[in-house]
């Protein structure tokens, strides 16, 4: 039987997230919704989305050795009473950018991603609110093919 591979492989490793992220950020700069929230971010923000990605989708834990891990990311969020509106903007603009950085279109992959990104950028929300602080002790989520794994010829 063929093995498995990670999203993080089936995306096309951390070149192809690296794609995404920097394709995404030159236009969430361009968008009028979404640019006040971006406006100062840290000029390495695109890579360290990249490599967040990568360790979710099964590849290096470089994000929880050398980046803060899930607490990080977190505290990122705190604060910034991100809307729905911006939520959605962001998660568009994302799915405009997987197209374009040339993600694999396969239903199997793409599913999964989106239901990463989508639960992924509720929590967010919900991290970004007024009052929240960073009490996530759980370690890094990780993502799968849920019930879809990709479609691949058989073997031998
Ligand atoms: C699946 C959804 C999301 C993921 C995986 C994600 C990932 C991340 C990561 C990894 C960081 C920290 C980067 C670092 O280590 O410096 C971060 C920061 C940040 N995120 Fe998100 N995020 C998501 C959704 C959102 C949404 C929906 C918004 C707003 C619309 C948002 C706004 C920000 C901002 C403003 C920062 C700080 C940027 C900076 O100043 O460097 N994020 N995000």
């Amino acid at each position: 039987m063929t093995e498995t591979p990670t999203l993080y492989e089936w995306a096309g490793g951390l070149d192809a997230l690296r794609r995404l992220t920097t394709v995404f950020y030159g236009h969430v700069l361009k968008d009028p919704v979404l640019e006040p929230v971006f406006r100062h971010m840290d000029p390495g923000h695109p890579e360290h989305v990249a490599v967040w990605l990568a360790e979710v989708f099964g590849g290096p834990e470089t994000y929880s050795h050398d980046h803060g891990g899930h607490r990080h990311m977190v505290g990122r969020h705190l604060g910034r009473a991100i809307t729905e509106e911006q939520r959605r903007r962001w998660v568009n603009l994302l799915f405009d950018a997987a197209d374009e950085a040339g993600l694999p279109s396969d239903p199997e992959f793409r599913s999964a991603f989106a239901a990463y990104v989508e639960w992924g950028s509720r929590l967010a929300v919900m991290f970004s609110q007024p009052g929240r602080e960073v009490t996530v002790e759980e370690p890094m989520p990780k993502w799968d093919w849920g019930n879809r794994p990709p479609w691949q010829p058989p073997s031998g």
